[in-house]
């Protein structure tokens, strides 16, 4: 049995390993257009905002790597085409020699790609994304020039809120836009996202919520951003609206979500029987909204590469599911979300109520101790949890994957009011914040 994989980054790699580790007769191809893999964008804002000392350990693992155990792997190699009728993936080395590999099972590993802010003046010098380990290396080049005082970040998502985060700490003069009335909108209800809102204002960082960027200005590089509000002196520009799929290769051959990702049932199997999808081209199943849906994050790339493996590999596996579980910390403020905000849930027709509490993470006894703020969202009619959110500078992060599991396994929450809760005082409180947020479900 031979598979190809294309791309091998966390979704391609994980499932390549899976294989390499556990169905040794399997032959492995990989084939990735980028001249590295492995690398954790989740340390770009750390070591472009000096909180690491580089970028070197964020690569987790090398090409030789996957040659010592056996793949063929293919660096600086673009798919251009794919021949799903006679199993033939085309594609040119950096030198512009044309291959292809023949498959018995493809797996399409092909990630995401930023969504680009369609306005004038989108392509001068000084515009930057922050998808790939180049673009962070382009952007710390940029923030190291002395020249560059003002920073503008288009959208206040997780990319921008931590990249403007790391160009606070290089020194600059940043402003934050969304076309959302509050950063992190999609992951918070706006009791929560307004308490990161007032840390980043604390920390000095210009806020422009609820204004949207309708063109950049300069003669060869950006010298300002216009809004449909004002119009701003820039030195850079950073755009971070969004990932959106990346399946060129297969949209015209396999059925796709509304995106474009690559629709897979639980095995990560495409409409195609030969041809599995992973990671960020391909859609997910959330147990929170009992439906397909897009998420793309790392932790989802990795899992479904695994699962993709099995399977391929002769072990019949089945996805479980997410909850979108993610977590962020800026300048000491640390949320935590998983599963839908009241926000979403309306969003997508779901019903629901919530619960919320606030309290000191630990007795008031103990010094070192700081305020907990929970939500836990719950559908009204079945009363089962499909959301929660954390905020505190207390490392409040591992109790998420509670709440994940509770999504999970559909929980109500009325079986957390009862649940099992230790109580320690160096860690929390006799009556918990999770005890007393499910308590105080209607
Ligand atoms: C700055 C930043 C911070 C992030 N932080 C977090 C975080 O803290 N937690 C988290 O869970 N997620 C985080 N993410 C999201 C996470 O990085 C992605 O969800 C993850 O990279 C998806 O992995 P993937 O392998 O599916 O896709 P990708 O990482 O997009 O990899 C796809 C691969 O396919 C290759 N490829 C694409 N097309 C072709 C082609 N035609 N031919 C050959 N090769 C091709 C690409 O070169 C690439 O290597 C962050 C992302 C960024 C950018
Ligand atoms: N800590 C983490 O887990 C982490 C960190 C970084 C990235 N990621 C993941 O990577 C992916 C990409 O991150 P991202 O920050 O680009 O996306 P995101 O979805 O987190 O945020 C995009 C933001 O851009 C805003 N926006 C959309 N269109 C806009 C426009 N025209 N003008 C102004 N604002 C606009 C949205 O309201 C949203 O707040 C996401 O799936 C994210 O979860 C995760």
């Amino acid at each position: 049995m031979k598979t190809v994989i294309i791309g091998a980054n966390h979704a391609g790699i994980a499932c390549a390993n899976t294989l390499l580790d556990t169905y040794p007769d399997t032959e492995v191809v990989m084939i990735d257009r980028n001249s590295n893999l492995s690398y954790l964008g989740c340390g770009t804002a750390l070591w472009v905002g000096r909180q690491i000392d580089g970028y070197e350990n964020l690569f987790y693992t090398t090409a030789d790597n996957f040659r010592k155990k056996g793949a063929k792997i293919y660096m600086e190699s673009v798919v251009s085409d794919i021949d799903f009728i006679n199993q033939v993936v085309h594609f040119t080395n950096k030198a512009g020699e044309k291959s292809a590999e023949t498959y018995d099972k493809l797996v399409l590993a092909t990630g995401s790609k930023p969504i680009v802010p369609n306005i004038p003046g989108k392509d001068l010098d000084g515009i930057h994304f922050l998808k790939l380990f180049q673009e962070g290396l382009a952007v710390d080049l940029d923030l190291s020039r002395d020249d560059v005082k003002t920073v503008a970040v288009i959208g206040a998502g997780y990319i921008g809120v931590e990249i403007a985060e790391a160009a606070k700490r290089r020194g600059k003069h940043v402003l934050l836009f969304d076309a959302m009335p509050t950063s992190l909108a999609s992951y918070y209800d706006p009791e929560f996202a307004t308490k990161m809102d007032e840390n980043l204002e604390q920390h000095g960082i210009s806020l422009h919520f609820g204004e949207l960027a309708t063109e950049y200005k300069g003669d060869g590089h950006v010298t300002q951003l216009v809004t449909d509000k004002a119009t701003y002196d820039v030195d850079l520009v950073i755009n971070a609206i969004g990932f959106t799929a990346n399946s060129d290769l297969g949209a015209e051959h396999l059925d796709t979500f509304k995106n474009g990702a690559y629709l897979v049932d639980k095995h990560q199997k495409t409409s195609d029987d030969s041809v599995y999808a992973v990671g960020d081209c391909a859609t997910i199943y959330s147990n929170a909204l009992d439906d397909t849906t897009y998420i793309a994050l790392a932790t989802n790339a990795v899992r479904s590469g695994i699962v993709a493996g099995h399977n391929i590999g002769g072990t019949v596996l089945d996805a479980i599911g997410v909850q979108g579980s993610n977590g962020i910390s800026i300048f000491g403020y640390n949320m935590v979300s998983t599963g839908l905000s009241v926000t979403a849930a309306e969003k997508a027709g779901i019903d629901v109520d919530y619960t919320d509490f606030e309290d000191l993470q630990k007795p008031g006894f103990i010094k070192e101790n700081a305020l907990v703020k929970i939500r836990i969202v719950y559908e009204k009619s079945s009363r089962r949890v499909i959301g929660a959110q954390l905020a505190s500078t207390e490392d409040i992060s591992a109790t998420i994957h509670m709440f994940s599991l509770a999504i999970q396994e559909h929980v109500t929450i009325d079986e957390l009011k009862l649940l099992d809760i230790f109580f320690l005082p160096h860690f929390n409180q006799p009556y918990n914040y999770i005890t007393m947020a499910a308590l105080g479900a209607k």
